[in-house]
């Protein structure tokens, strides 16, 4: 988002970068941790903070990738070389990711489906957070957010979900966007 763009206009047309897209730069540790503080501000019934927030980049990225392979092998059993590559590159595609983590639990008073509600609202907070800094993000999950080795790989906990890996990076060309429903398919006025 250009710095100057009104949130008003930017809300209109907001979207999503591809992430085959996203290249660098991204942003170094200040800038994302503003941008991280800014995402977390969300709401959150309760005041319970019921999410935590995992940066990837650099060495453990490529090394995230081989994990990926080993563990898509071995219960594929044989993969192409492309399908191979896809794995190992799974984690490197962007400059960085963010791991948006869930963990939403039983709680006296808070129903466990707001925190992960809040969770969700830290993924998109994110990706306009990222988009005001003049980055660009896509929020993705894919299988490695669903699959026990994955996770452990990832230090994902027991009990925790992903609520999104935010890819973040930059692109220099405009994305076309997508379908979108027309308010009069999902809108009723009770
Ligand atoms: C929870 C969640 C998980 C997603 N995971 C994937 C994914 O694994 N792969 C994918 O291609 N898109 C995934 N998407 C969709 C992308 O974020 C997609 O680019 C996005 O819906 C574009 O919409 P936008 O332009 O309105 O931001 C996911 C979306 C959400 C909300």
């Amino acid at each position: 988002m250009n710095n100057d763009v009104k949130l008003i206009d930017y809300l209109r047309g907001r979207h999503s970068t591809p992430v085959a897209q996203i290249k660098g730069p991204g942003p170094e540790t200040a800038e994302l941790e503003e941008i991280l503080t800014s995402a977390v501000r969300v709401p959150d019934h309760g005041k319970i903070a019921p999410w935590r927030l995992v940066v990837y980049r650099g060495d453990i990225c490529a090394s995230l990738g081989e994990a990926f392979l080993e563990i898509a092998s071995a219960q594929n059993g044989e993969m192409t070389e492309a399908a191979k590559e896809a794995e190992r590159v799974r984690f490197t595609r962007a400059p960085l990711i963010v791991g948006v983590i869930s963990r939403a639990a039983p709680h006296a008073k808070i129903p466990e489906w707001e925190q992960v509600l809040s969770a969700g609202a830290v993924c998109l907070n994110l990706l306009m957070a990222c988009e005001a800094r003049g980055y660009v993000a896509n929020w993705r999950t894919e299988w490695v957010a669903y699959d026990e080795k994955a996770l452990k790989a990832l230090g994902i906990k027991e009990g925790e979900k992903v609520a999104g890996f935010i890819h973040i990076g930059s692109s220099d060309f405009p994305t076309p966007d997508r379908p979108r429903p027309q308010l009069s398919d999902i809108l009723t006025y009770a």
